[in-house]
């Protein structure tokens, strides 16, 4: 149980790795992810696109869901290359993300973007999982709660609720590197965030799942899961090893 009293959620987020093969990984999560465990945690693996449909229907029947990594904010039309919430919905995932830093980075999108693609994810029946965190030079500039804050006003999507919408804080700097914020500095963004959630949404934003990630792994999952307002992980390396992803929901035993 987290420290809202909100179910934790510990979601994998494989970015650009995994073929058919790795199906066995999501196989060993799946017996590793016993009734007990499950009682206390979720779980949801959020593959490439092209193993949606596979991994969804692995996964159908156990309490490990799927997820997408990113989607157009249009039903359909003429966007070469790109996918539809709707076809994440149709291919079985419970969940898109939407402004990773790694979209605003590589493909520059921006907060509207973002929002667009989060009201394109509850049009199609999902929830929207948004990312938002500060760069190294924006942390050490002291900026990182007027560009959280930013992020958090420009990216989310209006009537949003708790069962639609999760937000994950992604200190860019953390990402993939090893380094981690405090435990301090960890709970002074999430406050901030579920700040503006409440005066966003209300009572609802009150039970918003607010995600941690950025190099969390076994070793470190339990200090950082205990934070105050950390509702669960997001996590990149350590979530493509069945064993790595059991060892950080075991935080939650
Ligand atoms: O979406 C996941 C994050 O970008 C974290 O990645 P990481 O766990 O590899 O640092």
């Amino acid at each position: 149980m987290t420290t809202t009293g909100i179910k934790p959620l510990v979601a994998g987020n494989w970015k650009m790795n995994g073929l058919k093969a790795s199906a066995g990984e999501l196989a060993a999560l799946i017996d590793g992810f016993d009734a007990a465990l499950a009682e206390k945690a979720d779980a949801m693996v959020c593959p490439p696109a092209l193993l949606v449909t596979a991994f969804a229907e692995k996964t159908a029947g156990t309490p490990v869901t799927v997820g997408g990594q990113d989607c157009h904010a249009a039903e359909k039309g003429a966007h070469t290359g790109d996918l539809a919430a709707e076809m994440f919905a149709d291919a079985g995932a419970a969940a898109v993300i939407v402004g990773h830093s790694e979209r605003r980075t590589d493909h520059g999108e921006t907060d509207a973007v973002v929002k667009d693609k989060a009201l394109a994810v509850h049009r199609a029946g999902l929830v929207a999982i948004v990312c938002v965190g500060e760069t190294k030079d924006e942390r050490e500039a002291g900026k990182t709660l007027d560009v959280v804050g930013t992020q958090v006003a420009g990216s989310l999507p209006e009537g949003a609720t708790a069962a639609d919408l999760i937000v994950a804080y992604e200190p860019v700097w953390a990402i993939g590197t090893g380094l981690t914020p405090t435990a301090d500095d960890v709970a002074e963004v999430h406050a901030f965030i579920r700040e503006k959630l409440v005066a966003m949404y209300g009572d609802e934003g009150g039970k918003v799942r607010i995600l941690y990630g950025g190099s969390v792994k076994p070793s470190n999952a339990s200090e950082l899961m205990a934070v105050a307002n950390v509702d669960g992980a997001l996590v990149g390396g350590a979530s493509l090893k069945a064993a790595d992803f059991l060892g950080i929901l075991a935080a939650y035993k």
